[in-house]
C-alpha cells in the first residue's frame, strides 16, 4: 500500500529516499487530524508543517515553512527544559520523552501539547527533529478547573463550622478542624480511626445503645444514599451534646465512604425541650391559663382553666374573653386590669372571682401582654390560681401571729394595734380610756408545785374569766407568763374602772378545779387612765405596769391606780433587789440564833435560826426587810439554802462541842415548794454531818393551806428523813384543821402577835389556850412566840404550853421582826 504524498508540501533538503518515507507517514498521520506534525533543522528553522499544526498554531503551512520556530511559538514556561530535551535529541540522535508543554503563540494564545520529540537523519546523524504534538489545552483547563474545584471544595471543608468527616468502612478517615474542636481533639490523630459510636454515650436519649443505633443509622444512610438524624454525641469534656447529622454515601478513591456533616444542635434542643416544657407546664398547670389572640379572643386554655373556673375549656376557643373575664366578679376591676395591662403590658394582684356554678373565691389573676419580635402584642395569657386555701394558710397564720398560742386572746402585739387604735378614738371623742395591768400572784409556786401543765390550765381558765369580766369593745390579752392587759375602751369615768378591776379581782379569786386540784388564785392589777396617766400607749402600759407592782408590794389581791409617786419608789425598790442580788452573789449574810426554851425547865431545846443581811450601806437588816423582795425577785431559795447549810454546819459545832441543840430553820413558801427541797435538806445534812434529828424545818400555816395537796407529800418526805417539822406562826392562816390532823407536824408555834395581845385581851388568850389544846390533841407540842414579860410565860405555863421563845430571857430584843 502506498501513501498519497499530502499535496501543498515541500520537501526540502537531502535524503530523499528517508524524507519520502517520512513523507508517506506523516501523510498517514495527516489523516489524523488530532496530530500535528512539524520539524525544524539545525538553525530552528520550519521544515515541516502539517494541516493539523496550522490549525493548531494558527499559521498557515506556506507560512510557516523556511521561518525561524522561534517565530511561530516558543515555550510558555520551562524554555531551558524545552531547549535542553530539543537538545538533548540532537545529541544523542534518539527520540525523547512524550512530554507536556505549554506553547506561547505570537498572538498570546496558550497552548498546551502533548510532544513527542524524535530525530531523522543521515548515517545515523540528525537533519531534523519532528515533533508530533497533541493538542491537550482542553483537557489542562479542565484539569486545572477540576484542580481550582477540589482546592476551593478542600477549602470549603477546611472552614466549614459544621463538622465534617468520611467514614470509611465505619472509621474516621478525615476530619476537618471543625470536627477537631466539636469532640474536643487536640490534633486529627485523636479523631482519626475510631468510630462515631465511640464518640458517643453508650446510649441514645431513646435508651437504644449507641454502637447498635450508629451501624443501622449507616445501613439506612447506603441504602437511600443519605441520611439525615439527630444524634447524642460527647464533647471533650465527656458531657453528652445533640447534633445532627447528615450521613451521605459517596465513593471516594473507588471506596465506599460516608461524607458525614455533623452541626451541634444544643441551642436548636434546648429551644425545644423547653418549649416542649412550656407546653407540659401549660397543659399540666395546676393554675388555669388562658391565651387570647391580640384582640382578646380565647386561642387556648389549659385543662386546669375548666377545673378553676368551671368553664368548660373547648366551649371557650373563640369566644372574647370579655365575654366572662375569667370569672371575674367585678367588671369595673376587669376593665382596670385591662388599662393597666395595656399601659404596662402586666398586672397582677388579687380578685374576687366566680365559678361557672356560681361559687365566689379568692383568686391571684397575673395578665401579661406577649409581644412578637417587632414589639407589637400579639397575644394576651391570663393565668388564674385559687387561693382559697393560701387565704385561709394566711389568716390562721396572721391569727398565730397575732394570739396567744395558749388562751388564744391578742397577743401584745395585736392589742398595741388595739391600743392605738382606741387612743386614735379617745384622743377624737375626748373620751376616757383605761388600761389594767393584772399579774397573777405567785403563780411561780403553782407551776413549782403542780407542774407546768396545771399552771397552763389556769392560765386559760383565768383568760376566760377576764373576759366574761369586759365588754365586747374591750380588749383582753396575755402579755406572757402570768401577765394581762385590758383595754377598757370609751370608759365614762375612772370608777368604771375601778369597778372592772374590783370585777375582776371577785372572778379571778373564784376557786379553781383543775383536774384533781382545788386552787385559790389572787391577782394584782394595775390601772393606768387615759389621758391624766399618759396619752401614748407605751406610757400608759408601763404606768399600768408600775401600779401593778405596787399593788403586789402592797400585799397583792388588790388593784392599784397609778399615780406620780410610783416611779420612785419603784426605783427605790429596784436598787434594794440588785443589792440583794449582790448580796447572795457576795454572801452579806448572817445567821442570828434565838433560843427555845423548855416551860418547864428552862432549858434550852433549840435554837432557831433568823437570817440578817449586813447590807454596805444600810447596815444589819432584819429579814422583814428583805425577805419579801427576796422571794419576789427569785432569789429566796438560794438565800434559804444557804441558810439551812449555814444552820446545820453550826448546829454540828454544838453538838461536837457537847451541846446537841435542835436547829430550827424557816422554809420560806418559795423553798418549801421547790422541786428540789428533800435533795437540798439532805445534802445540807451530809456536809454538816448533823443528825436529822438535831434539824426542825419550820414552814408557816399558809404555806401548808396552800399547797394543793402537795404539801402533805414533801412533809412526808422529809419526816421520813428524821427531820421534825414545825408549823409557825400558827393562828394566823385559817388552818382546815381535818388538814392539819393529816400533816406529819411536831410542833406549832403560836404567833408573837397572840401572845403580845393575850394580856390585854381575853379573846387572844382564849385562842392561845385553844391552840396548845389543839396541837396536845393532835400529839403536837406547842410553842409560844415572842414572850416578852414574865406573866406571858406564867400565863402561858399554865396553859400547859411546852416551849418558848422570846426577848424575855435573851433581852436582846433581836427577836423575829
Ligand atoms: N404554766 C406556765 N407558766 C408560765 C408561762 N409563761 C411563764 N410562766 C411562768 O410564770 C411565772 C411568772 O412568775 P412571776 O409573775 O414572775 O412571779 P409570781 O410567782 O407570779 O409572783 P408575783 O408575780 O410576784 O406575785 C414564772 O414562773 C414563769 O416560768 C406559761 O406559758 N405557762
Amino acid at each position: 500500500m502506498s501513501l498519497p504524498v499530502p499535496s501543498g508540501e515541500r520537501y526540502l533538503g537531502p535524503g530523499h529516499q528517508a524524507l519520502d518515507l517520512i513523507a508517506h507517514l506523516v501523510a498517514a498521520i495527516e489523516v489524523t487530524p488530532l496530530v500535528a506534525v512539524r520539524s525544524v533543522d539545525r538553525d530552528g528553522i520550519v521544515r515541516f508543517w502539517n494541516h493539523s499544526s496550522a490549525r493548531l498554531y494558527g499559521v498557515a503551512t506556506e507560512h510557516a515553512l523556511g521561518r525561524p520556530l522561534e517565530a511561530l511559538m516558543r515555550p510558555a514556561s520551562r524554555a531551558a527544559d524545552y531547549a535542553a530535551a530539543l537538545d538533548r535529541v540532537w545529541r544523542t540522535g534518539r527520540p525523547g520523552a512524550a512530554r507536556d508543554w505549554c506553547m506561547r503563540l505570537p498572538d498570546g494564545r496558550a497552548v498546551w501539547i502533548y510532544s513527542t520529540m524524535f530525530p531523522v537523519g543521515r548515517d545515523g546523524v540528525p537533519q531534523q527533529i519532528f515533533c508530533m504534538d497533541v493538542d491537550i489545552t482542553a483537557r489542562k483547563a479542565e484539569d486545572s478547573a477540576r484542580l481550582a474545584a477540589g482546592a476551593n471544595f478542600r477549602h470549603l471543608v477546611e472552614r466549614s463550622c459544621d463538622a465534617i468527616v468520611l467514614l470509611r468502612r465505619g472509621r474516621i478517615a478525615a476530619a476537618n478542624p471543625a470536627a477537631l474542636s466539636l469532640f474536643g481533639c487536640a490534633g486529627k490523630d485523636a479523631l482519626l480511626r475510631r468510630t462515631l459510636a465511640q464518640l458517643s454515650p453508650p446510649c441514645q436519649a431513646d435508651g437504644e445503645a449507641s454502637a447498635a443505633a450508629a451501624r443501622l443509622r449507616a445501613r439506612q444512610a447506603r441504602a437511600q444514599g443519605n441520611l439525615r438524624y439527630d444524634w447524642r454525641y460527647l464533647n471533650g469534656a465527656g458531657q453528652p451534646f445533640w447534633a445532627e447529622v447528615l450521613m451521605t454515601s459517596v465513593t471516594l478513591d473507588r471506596q465506599p465512604t460516608f461524607y458525614t456533616v455533623i452541626r451541634d444542635i444544643s441551642v436548636r434542643k434546648a429551644a425545644e425541650q423547653s418549649l416542649c416544657l412550656a407546653a407540659q407546664v401549660f397543659e399540666n398547670s395546676r393554675d388555669a391559663i388562658v391565651l387570647t389572640d391580640g384582640g382578646h379572643v380565647i386561642a387556648a386554655v389549659n385543662r386546669a382553666y375548666s377545673d378553676v373556673t368551671g368553664f368548660h375549656g373547648a366551649q371557650m376557643l373563640g369566644q372574647p374573653l370579655g365575654a366572662h373575664r375569667c370569672g371575674i366578679e367585678d367588671e369595673a376591676q376587669y376593665q382596670r386590669i385591662l388599662a393597666a395591662v395595656e399601659a404596662g403590658g402586666h398586672w397582677q394582684g388579687e380578685v374576687w372571682a366566680v365559678r361557672a356554678n356560681g361559687q365566689r373565691y379568692p383568686a391571684w389573676l397575673t395578665l401579661t401582654a406577649i409581644r412578637d419580635a417587632r414589639s407589637q402584642v400579639c397575644n394576651y395569657m391570663g393565668m388564674l390560681s385559687d387561693i382559697t386555701e393560701r387565704k385561709q394558710a394566711e389568716a390562721q397564720t396572721r391569727h398565730q401571729a397575732e394570739h396567744d398560742f395558749l388562751t388564744g386572746l391578742p397577743n401584745r402585739a395585736l392589742l398595741l394595734d388595739r391600743l392605738n387604735l382606741a387612743l386614735t378614738a379617745a384622743r377624737r371623742h375626748h373620751s376616757l380610756m383605761a388600761i389594767l395591768f393584772l399579774d397573777l400572784d405567785r403563780f411561780k409556786h403553782i407551776n413549782d408545785a403542780l407542774g407546768h401543765h396545771v399552771g397552763d390550765l389556769l392560765l386559760r381558765e383565768v383568760a376566760a374569766r377576764l373576759v366574761r369580766c369586759v365588754r365586747a369593745v374591750d380588749t383582753v390579752s396575755r402579755q406572757g407568763g402570768d401577765e394581762f392587759l385590758i383595754v377598757l375602751t370609751d370608759i365614762g369615768a375612772v370608777d368604771q374602772a375601778a369597778h372592772v378591776a374590783a370585777t375582776v379581782l371577785q372572778s379571778i379569786t373564784q376557786q379553781y378545779v383543775l383536774e384533781q386540784h382545788r386552787l385559790d388564785v389572787t391577782t394584782s392589777i394595775g390601772i393606768a387612765v387615759y389621758p391624766g396617766d399618759g396619752t401614748d400607749a407605751d406610757t400608759l402600759v408601763r404606768h399600768a405596769d408600775l401600779a401593778m407592782y405596787h399593788a403586789k408590794q402592797h400585799g397583792r389581791n388588790r388593784y392599784q391606780f397609778f399615780n406620780a409617786e410610783m416611779n420612785l419608789q419603784i426605783t427605790e425598790r429596784l436598787r434594794f433587789e440588785s443589792d440583794l442580788r449582790r448580796a447572795v452573789a457576795e454572801r452579806q449574810f448572817e445567821l442570828a440564833f434565838q433560843p427555845e426554851l423548855d416551860m418547864a425547865t428552862g432549858q434550852v431545846l433549840g435554837m432557831e435560826a433568823l437570817v440578817r443581811w449586813r447590807h454596805p450601806e444600810l447596815g444589819l437588816l432584819a429579814p422583814s426587810r428583805f425577805i419579801g423582795v427576796a422571794e419576789d425577785c427569785g432569789l429566796m431559795v438560794a438565800i434559804g439554802t444557804w441558810v439551812l447549810q449555814e444552820a446545820c454546819r453550826h448546829a454540828r459545832g454544838w453538838q461536837d462541842e457537847g451541846r446537841p441543840l435542835v436547829v430550827a430553820v424557816n422554809l420560806s413558801p418559795s423553798q418549801f415548794m421547790q422541786r428540789g427541797l428533800a435533795a437540798t435538806v439532805r445534802e445540807a445534812l451530809a456536809a454538816s454531818a448533823l443528825p436529822s434529828s438535831l434539824l426542825a424545818l419550820e414552814i408557816t400555816e399558809t404555806v401548808l393551806m396552800h399547797d394543793g395537796g402537795g404539801a402533805l407529800a414533801t412533809l412526808q418526805n422529809l419526816r421520813a428523813m428524821g427531820v421534825s417539822l414545825v408549823i409557825d406562826d400558827f393562828g394566823t392562816g385559817y388552818s382546815r384543821l381535818g388538814h392539819l390532823k393529816d400533816c406529819p407536824v411536831d410542833k406549832l408555834k403560836i404567833d408573837r402577835s397572840f401572845v403580845n395581845d393575850f394580856e390585854h385581851e381575853p379573846a387572844e388568850a382564849a385562842v392561845v389556850s385553844a391552840i396548845i389544846a389543839l396541837a396536845h390533841s393532835l400529839k403536837m407540842k406547842v410553842l409560844a412566840e415572842g414572850v416578852e414579860t414574865a406573866a406571858q410565860l406564867q400565863y402561858l405555863r399554865e396553859q400547859g404550853c411546852d416551849q418558848y421563845q422570846g426577848s424575855y430571857l435573851r433581852g436582846d430584843g433581836m427577836d423575829r421582826a
